[in-house]
């Protein structure tokens, strides 16, 4: 158009930097602190460090070709180290971010940068109270920011990715580390310091996230989000019951059943060995725990396998926890016990999350 020059050159320019503009998804970034926006004074300290120091913008910056994939929005929920200081109130008052944040239209995804030694609680936690089918995602890091070789920076960009996508709707809040795609329900963290560090081994992953693809191969059969019984927006934290756990071992006796009794524990998660088993001098402490109407979780200090139902559960009215660990069966106790103190009932909620 002769008469257009300007705009014409205008439109070509445009059309060649980029050919077909795709439509961005909105994602929101929640930050809680951990390693991934940790920092150490040099490059090869990867223990001793700060956790929880960067800010969302820092953590954002540090990930080139992040704002290509994604139009993020942040903020900053706390800035913690989840291992020393994550509590039932942080995971309550993000959860409420959470769900505000998806409520809006606009909101295509969240991602939450968490610690990693109390993430599998937080997700669980997530999971069974959120109530969406958007993609929610857990990630954060092995390794400070400022380390050699730093994991968080490529974490970061792949929870982003994974977020963005259909192939994550309704599969329920999942942790987003070193490739691969884990379910909040049977995730765990695995090694104290690899960048592997979050596994289940019998059950495996949903899927991977390979050349800023996510790929799924399995779907979680527990119930979590837009099916679960627990809501939110139902929830303070003043609701939730002191729920403790006792870790089983040789020789064991009742004395750290009772202190958790005495501490006004509504719920003792038993932590026992093998399948659930309980040394004979615990076990008086636990069934008088029951007659002053604490709940009792037979659950196992074994990382792999489920702690199988016996006719004795039912005598002593304790509940079998199955598959999912003790710090994942606190979460579900002590949502659990917002609606009923009946062991019977109990049972069916550990047998469907
Ligand atoms: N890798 C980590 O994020 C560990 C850290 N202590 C945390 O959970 O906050």
């Amino acid at each position: 158009d002769v008469s257009h020059p300007v705009e014409a050159k205008q439109i070509i320019t445009s059309n060649t930097t980029n050919p077909v503009k795709k439509k961005l998804p909105n994602i929101k970034i929640l930050a809680t602190g951990g390693t991934i926006a940790g920092t150490g004074s040099t490059s090869t300290q990867t223990t001793g460090y700060q956790a929880g120091v960067l800010t969302p913008d820092q953590l954002i910056e540090a990930v080139p070709g992040l704002k290509d994939v994604a139009n993020i929005s942040t903020e900053q929920v706390a800035n913690i180290d989840s291992g020393t200081s994550n509590t039932d109130a942080l995971m309550v008052k993000l959860a409420k971010e959470v769900h505000k944040a998806l409520d809006d239209p606009e909101c295509d995804g969240v991602v939450i940068t968490h610690g990693t030694d109390t993430m599998e609680e937080t997700a669980y936690f997530l999971n069974l109270t959120v109530h969406s089918d958007k993609p929610i995602v857990l990630v954060g890091a092995m390794r400070p920011s400022t380390s050699l070789s730093a994991d968080g920076p490529l974490n970061l960009y792949n929870a982003v990715i994974l977020a963005g996508s259909k192939e994550a709707r309704d599969k329920g809040v999942m942790i987003s580390m070193n490739g691969k795609i884990g379910s909040a329900s049977y995730t765990f963290k695995t090694n104290t310091t690899d960048v592997d560090a979050f596994d289940n081994p019998e059950l495996g992953s949903l899927g991977y996230i390979q050349g800023g693809k996510p790929y799924f191969y399995n779907v979680p059969t527990k119930k979590h989000t837009t099916e679960s019984d627990f809501d939110i927006r139902k929830i303070t934290e003043d609701n939730l019951h002191r729920v403790d756990i006792v870790y089983s071992h040789a020789d064991d006796d009742r004395v750290m059943v009772d202190a958790a009794v005495a501490a006004g524990a509504k719920g003792i998660i038993h932590a026992g060995t093998g399948n659930g088993s309980i040394n004979e001098k615990t076990l008086p402490g636990l069934q008088d725990a029951v007659k002053k109407g604490v709940v009792v979780v037979r659950d196992t200090r074994v990382p792999e396998g489920m702690v199988t139902h016996e006719q004795t559960d039912e005598d002593n009215h304790f509940v079998n926890s199955g598959n999912i660990n003790p710090q994942k069966a606190r979460i579900l106790l002590m949502l659990v016990l917002t609606k009923t103190e009946d062991p019977n009932k109990i049972q069916e909620y550990f047998n469907e999350y």
